[in-house]
């Protein structure tokens, strides 16, 4: 009988601006069969984002409570403020078989890559430096204190891109698609060939 197996945890990380959210968006409307974890924030919301939705906006003192209580999967400190992975929705989803997206920042990537070594680990790169300044301001939801803070932040990111699986650069938003489609395709069939299922199936063809 087919063994129930657990989906594929796939991380998505780059720096501030390269188009994290625009890709994610994009890939919602593909209808990929997997489902995106929803982190809890201390940053106040931007206009247009919704609570639950974009983030589960919350007080400083509330989230170090989630840290107490290990109620969060990985966090990091990022700008001035605390972002975290609750850890109850990834755990069920991936039991239950179906995939999850973690959209997170370096620091909590490599916490991730600890817990979950078979984990997907995805870099979204920007076309050039000064691409990436120009989406930053462009976007207009800083202030130019804080683009200076994240612009410093993504040349220390950048450098971080040696310890993931693989880097995506986000020159076209459909085809950066593509290619997370594409590997996330190539990973279901990596593991279908690891299924010791299939095997048995064979041999009993035989
Ligand atoms: N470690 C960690 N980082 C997160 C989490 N959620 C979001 N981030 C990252 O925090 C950084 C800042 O996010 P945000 O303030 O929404 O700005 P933006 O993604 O740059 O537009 C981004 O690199 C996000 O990927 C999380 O749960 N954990
Ligand atoms: N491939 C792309 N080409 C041009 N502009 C892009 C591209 N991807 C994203 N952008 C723009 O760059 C800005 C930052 O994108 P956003 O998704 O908010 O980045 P992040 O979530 O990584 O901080 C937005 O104004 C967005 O419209």
């Amino acid at each position: 009988m087919k063994e129930k197996e657990q989906g594929l945890l796939i991380v998505l990380s780059g720096p501030s601006g390269v188009g994290k959210g625009t890709v994610c968006a994009a890939l919602r409307k593909r209808d990929i069969p997997f489902v995106y974890s929803v982190s809890a924030t201390t940053r106040p919301p931007r206009e247009g984002e919704v609570d639950g939705v974009n983030y589960f906006f919350t007080t400083k003192e509330k989230f170090e409570e989630m840290i107490k209580r290990d109620e969060l999967l990985e966090w990091a400190q990022y700008v001035n403020h605390y972002y975290g992975t609750p850890r109850r929705y990834v755990e069920e989803q991936l039991s239950a078989g179906r995939d999850v997206l973690l959209e997170i920042e370096v620091q909590g990537a490599l916490q991730v890559k600890k817990k979950f070594p078979h984990g997907i680990f995805i870099f979204l790169m920007p076309p050039s430096l000064k691409e990436l300044e120009h989406r930053i301001v462009s976007r207009g939801t800083e202030s130019r204190d804080v683009i200076q803070n994240r612009m410093v932040m993504a040349r220390e990111e950048l450098e971080m891109m040696k310890y993931y699986d693989y880097v995506v650069v986000n020159d076209k938003v459909e085809l950066a698609c593509d290619r997370i489609e594409a590997i996330i395709l190539a990973e279901h069939c990596k593991r279908e060939r690891m299924m010791k299922h299939y095997i048995t199936a064979l041999e009993e063809e035989k």
